[in-house]
């Protein structure tokens, strides 16, 4: 599997190695980014003063792609940014590399270190942003240091309200490259990581590119992508597990029950229910005349906006409650994922040389949302995948406390994003099976 070589790349690939002065550099941009407090609060309601001194950050840490010829640099819906990188083969369909520079909140209490210090300890670089998703961008630079031009035209996105809807940044991007005629090969965004402790009997890690993406506004067993992650998977159990896993039309029912007993597996296999916010009374001697919640369904694939809602109406029926909906997003479709599909294998591809120790690379579901769900217009193929190691304690770092990323981890991303620019200048000709003339 995988995709084959071509000419251009056998003969000038630039190797993904940096000076140690190059290291200090990528490093010290990531902490003075994470020290620019982005944070979304609400949808329409950001930091703006964060915000421009983002832009105007970007200036300072890529002198080189601001300088660079064939490269443009848009901003839109006034704090997110478009690059267009023109490749120099029109005949290449383009791609994009999908990322967001604003954060969620992050009150001081429970970190070790202030979250918008970017402070490094032990080897972490600590602080709100580290994984989610300020680590994603670093590779350009580099690259265009080393005076390479890429073949194929590829954009680069980073909306700056991706933590609260997008509707913005991505959503006008989207629009924008949509009146320009653009269809995209592909897109690559956040969603998954490599998984390290995720399934308790699995002790192997393992890359999970996710194909799809859960809808918002909960419930049910289904099937879906997660059928397709689990049979991919279940040569790596031992016995038994393995014949469970490689019998799903049997053991589904208890696969599901085994799945539920953790969060975030027990997410995979339903829409989730949170309620994330709620108000009631003015003083302790008043009884509230109203009261309100505010609950966050995240809809698994096998359901729809439409059967949730009926389904909360349904528990709650009572006259006196009334429901509005926020705003809300259906499941997202499965993006290829076979031996043609040009993006997932060059994902795969880039994995094996960065991460030889991974032999394993399945489909998932994302269970958060992301930007990329706003680009349905543009392509068919939207990947998730983050190339860094988590663990389920770095699982719940995100969105939470004491949020970081190793600096080993760092570097490994900033060569897989390099390397990655250049695996895409192959053509599109995936290698044919062996068992095809
Ligand atoms: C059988 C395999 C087990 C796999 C376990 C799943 C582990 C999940 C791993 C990673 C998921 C982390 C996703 C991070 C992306 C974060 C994107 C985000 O913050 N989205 C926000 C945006 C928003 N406000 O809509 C969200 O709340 O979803
Ligand atoms: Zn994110
Ligand atoms: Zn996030």
């Amino acid at each position: 599997k995988g995709l084959r070589d071509t000419e251009h790349q056998r003969a000038s690939p630039i190797p993904s190695q940096f000076s140690q002065e190059e290291r200090v550099t990528m490093k010290e941009s990531l902490k003075g980014a994470i020290q620019i407090p982005t944070v979304s609060f609400n949808p329409g309601e950001f930091n703006t003063t964060a915000l421009a001194e983002f832009g105007e950050y970007i200036h300072k840490v890529f002198p080189t792609v601001f300088r660079t010829s064939f490269i443009q640099h848009e901003v839109v819906g006034e704090y997110s940014h478009l690059f267009t990188v023109q490749g120099s083969d029109p005949s290449l369909q383009p791609y994009m590399l999908l990322a967001h520079i604003d954060v969620v909140p992050a009150p001081d209490q429970g970190w070790e270190v202030p979250p918008f210090s970017g402070l490094e300890r032990d080897g972490f670089i600590y602080g709100r942003g580290t994984l989610d998703n300020k680590n994603s961008v670093m590779a350009l630079e580099l690259l265009l240091i080393r005076n390479y031009i890429p073949r194929r035209t590829f954009f680069i996105a980073l909306g700056h309200d991706e933590e609260v809807s997008g509707a913005h940044g991505a959503q006008k991007i989207s629009a924008l490259l949509q009146a320009r005629g653009v269809q995209l090969a592909f897109i690559v965004d956040e969603g998954s990581f490599i998984l390290d402790g995720f399934i308790p009997s699995l002790k192997t890690p393992f890359a999970m590119v996710s194909v799809s993406e859960k809808g918002s506004l909960d419930l049910m067993f289904g099937s879906g992508p997660l059928k397709m992650t689990l049979q991919q998977l279940a040569n790596e159990f031992s016995f038994p597990a393995n014949v469970i896993f490689n019998n799903l039309w049997l053991f589904w029912p208890l696969v599901s029950r085994l799945m539920e007993r953790e969060d975030i597996t027990n997410a995979l296999v339903r829409t989730t229910t949170a309620v994330t916010m709620f108000k009631a009374g003015i003083k302790v001697n008043v009884i509230p005349p109203v009261a309100q919640a505010t609950v966050n369904f995240r809809i698994h694939p096998a359901q729809t906006v439409q059967e949730v809602l009926k389904l909360a109406k349904d528990i709650v029926v009572d006259d006196r409650v009334q429901f509005h909906v926020l705003e809300s997003f259906e499941p997202l479709p499965v993006s290829p994922f076979d031996d043609q599909a040009l993006g997932y294998q060059l994902i795969r591809q880039t994995i094996q040389s960065i991460f030889p120790e991974i032999n394993i690379v399945v489909p998932g579901t994302c269970i958060a949302q992301t930007d990329s769900r706003l680009y349905t217009n543009l392509t068919t193929g939207i990947y998730r995948f983050n190339p860094v190691y988590l663990q389920p304690q770095d699982f719940r770092s995100i969105h939470g406390i004491n949020e970081r990323i190793s600096v080993q981890a760092y570097e490994s991303q900033v060569k897989f994003i390099f390397e990655f620019i250049q695996n895409a200048d192959t053509e599109q000709r995936p290698v044919s099976h062996l068992h095809e003339l």
